[in-house]
């Protein structure tokens, strides 16, 4: 089998395992299965399982072909092929490692409660950044991957369309970053938009959740127990005195298949990014 499609709250990725397909990706066969419409579309590929001395890891990579450090819906979504492929058992706690470091699964239920331990939020900087004539103050975040949290009135897809890319893409972050506007609701709800580096808008974000929330506490304005509201559902996130991340939440499968073969003909010609069509 080529691919098995999983989505977390509408951030959709699809899993494809060395044990199980022969598709050598590259970044355009990347950008070829992930546009919309003339490929199979998806915000992403998770490329594994790679186990060697007890050691686990897989590949994350973005549609325009790049690969992140981390991903929160990535790393719930893997876990939960884990599961679903015979890797590792529900209820069994298992180390991923990430290019962005170590993270700690353990799933509770496969389809509603997958529980990762993301590793310890970071805040390089916060740069007030002018973007078409208006300045916005940012904090900056690593969660192994860069993001950058903006605080607004009104949160709306919109807004994260307009200043998305020119944030991803401004000279303040040599490794572009993933954008998030935040709007806090209250002491225990944030709500945010989102607009991820290499993939453009999406409904939902695992790492972005935790960002944003990591960025609230850090600013005093919510508890250590948050609920992220995104387009796509909620994710619960607990931030540690240490900003240590836990992230809970849902995963749902969705299909399985096999690329056609004249469609991985074309995997070795040349493919632009395709999301920004979304
Ligand atoms: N686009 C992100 C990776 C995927 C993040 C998002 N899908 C998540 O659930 O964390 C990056 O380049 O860092």
């Amino acid at each position: 089998m080529d691919f098995y499609r999983y989505h977390g709250l509408g951030n959709d990725y699809l899993v494809m395992d060395p044990n199980k397909t022969q598709i050598n990706l590259t970044p355009d066969a990347i950008r070829a299965i992930c546009t919309a419409h003339f490929g199979e579309g998806s915000d992403g590929i998770l490329y594994g399982p790679f186990e060697s001395d007890g050691t686990l890891t897989f590949h994350i990579y973005n549609p325009d072909g790049g690969e992140a450090e981390k991903s929160g819906n990535g790393v719930r979504i893997f876990t939960r092929y884990l599961i679903d492929a015979g890797y590792r058992k529900i209820g069994e706690p298992f180390e991923i490692v990430t290019k962005g470091g170590v993270v700690r699964c353990l799933v509770i239920d496969k389809e509603t409660h997958l529980q990762i331990e993301m590793g310890t939020a970071t805040f390089p900087m916060a740069p007030a950044i002018e973007v078409d004539g208006v300045t916005y103050q940012t904090t900056c975040v690593s969660m192994g991957n860069p993001h950058c949290v903006i605080p607004v009135d009104d949160v709306t897809a919109e807004l994260a369309k307009q200043i998305g890319p020119q944030i991803e893409n401004h000279s303040l972050f040599p490794n572009r970053t993933n954008m998030q506007i935040l709007k806090v609701l209250d002491r225990q709800n944030i709500q945010i938009e989102i607009w991820e580096r290499g993939a453009g808008y999406t409904l939902a974000s695992g790492s972005s959740s935790c960002a944003a929330a990591a960025a609230a506490r850090k600013l005093g304005l919510v508890d250590e127990q948050v609920t992220v509201h995104m387009a796509g559902g909620t994710l619960q996130i607990k931030i540690g005195d240490d900003y240590g991340i836990e992230m809970i939440g849902p995963v749902a499968a969705v299909s399985s298949g096999n690329f056609a073969e004249e469609f991985v003909r074309t995997f070795d010609q040349p493919h632009a990014v395709g999301y920004l069509s979304k």
